[in-house]
């Protein structure tokens, strides 16, 4: 069984993460979506309200397994037998990071790195970013699933 994991905050999931989570579906025989569970970062959803909507938004996928995790990636994946990670790339300026990423997780674990390249419509995407958006009175229809939206609008304007 070919399995491989998806990290991230996702706080909360876009439809940039969504390019990734569903193509990789299709070329593994499982998905594992791993939410970093991070202490030290002040998020707007708590991991639990993180992995509600991934699993929501990931359902019809029908193999993509949603979870979470704290320290090291490799960790988790030598616990869960997983030997790969599935990242998505959206420009030039990711690389440079999940390169030096990728060669530290491979020399430490042996576990693999694969990247895909977000497609054109999405690779401008962040959480970050269409918070932003939010906060200020913008409209992330199209960019967000519409259940991320609504929870955005709610958390964000009250
Ligand atoms: C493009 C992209 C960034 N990340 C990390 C996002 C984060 O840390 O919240 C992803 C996670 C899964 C699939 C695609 C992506």
């Amino acid at each position: 069984m070919r399995r491989v994991v998806c990290p991230g905050s996702f706080d909360p999931v876009t439809n940039g993460h969504l390019d990734i989570i569903g193509r990789a579906s299709r070329q593994y025989d499982e998905v594992v979506v791993a939410v970093l569970i991070n202490i030290e970062k002040k998020s707007l959803f708590t991991v639990e309200e993180r992995i509600q909507m991934l699993q929501t938004v990931t359902k019809e996928y029908g193999n993509v397994r949603v979870d979470k995790f704290h320290g090291l990636l490799v960790d988790y994946c030598r616990q869960q037998e997983i030997p790969a990670i599935v990242k998505g790339l959206r420009a030039v300026s990711d690389f440079d990071y999940e390169l030096q990423m990728a060669q530290l997780n491979y020399r430490m674990s042996g576990v693999e790195t694969l990247f895909m390249a977000t497609g054109p419509e999405v690779s401008f995407l962040s959480s970050s970013r269409i918070k932003e958006i939010v906060k200020y009175g913008g409209n992330v229809a199209g960019l967000v699933p519409d259940l991320v939206q609504e929870l955005l609008v709610e958390r964000l304007r009250g």
